[in-house]
């Protein structure tokens, strides 16, 4: 299960929760970067700086929205190189042309399968750890239909991709997916798309073995500042919201205060060893 995090607050949040891996959404930090949609406008030397951010402040496998990789096959090789230095542990590269969209929107078009095929063998080439995982992603379904989109994955798969994530299938898609590719597959567990919400057990069941949530944390938190905004507008005070907020301990706790104060202590840093806030 792979919680999204647009950044090292939310990659704090989902360590603490005890997860196994977390999922940086490309959606989510085109959003909270740009205030803009996901339709490919991050660079990659921004999405690897956030990658690089979120990656820093947890041991968990970070796996990371390369979107369809910036470019062509030298430019995916250059991805590839760049995730990897910024301690990624693995990336998806879809077969979309750009402008890109949401795998869960209309409007979406393709690149031929060679030169998904082409893309995928120079990220297989490039990669520099045996362990960094490449996972091929097809959005076919929606654009060619669901035969031509598991016939896409297999020719992923027989490019050399580790993991293979078909976008946006429908509930009645599922099964076949898993029986008829017979290797590692993602599920992407969106808050609003084609996909059902399923149970851990239930995703497991039918065979895959990643979980990505790419926007529903992001999408908690809009909930919870609207309603805020909401109260401090009509109120004219936040004094009915505060006590239900993290505490100043809680939140710089979170960030890593108690490990600040520690190293300081070390470093004989007056005072340091004050724990009140
Ligand atoms: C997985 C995804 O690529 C993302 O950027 O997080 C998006 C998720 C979303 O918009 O809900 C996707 O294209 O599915």
């Amino acid at each position: 299960m792979a919680p999204g995090v647009v950044d090292p607050l939310y990659a704090r949040l989902v360590a603490k929760h005890g997860f196994e891996a977390m999922y940086m959404t490309g959606a989510g930090t085109s959003a909270t970067r740009l205030g803009m949609p996901d339709i490919g406008l991050l660079t990659l030397t921004e999405m690897v700086d956030n990658a690089a951010r979120i990656a820093s402040v947890s041991d968990l496998p970070l796996i990371a929205d390369a979107d369809n990789g910036f470019g062509g096959p030298f430019n995916v090789r250059r991805a590839v190189q760049e995730y990897e230095r910024a301690g990624v542990a693995a990336i998806h590269l879809e077969d979309q042309v750009l402008p890109k969209r949401c795998g869960h929107l209309a409007g979406k078009q393709l690149i031929s399968a060679p030169e998904m095929v082409a893309k995928i063998k120079a990220a297989t080439d490039a990669r520099r750890d045996a362990d960094f995982v490449l996972i091929a992603r097809t959005d076919a379904i929606a654009v060619e239909g669901f035969e031509r989109a598991l016939e896409r994955a297999e020719m992923y798969r027989e490019a050399g991709a580790d993991v293979l994530f078909v976008e946006a299938p429908g509930p009645h898609q599922l099964e076949a997916i898993n029986r008829r590719l017979n290797f590692p597959t993602l599920y992407n567990m969106a808050t609003s798309g084609k996909t059902p919400f399923l149970k851990r057990e239930e995703i497991e069941a039918y065979g895959f073995k990643i979980i990505l949530y790419p926007n529903w944390l992001l999408l908690s938190a809009i909930k919870a500042a609207e309603g805020a905004l909401e109260t401090l507008k009509r109120e004219g005070t936040i004094a009915s919201i505060a006590p239900d907020l993290p505490s100043f301990q809680e939140f710089f706790d979170l960030v890593g205060m108690q490990e600040v104060r520690a190293l300081e202590a070390r470093y004989g840093v007056p005072d340091a060893a004050r724990t009140d806030y």
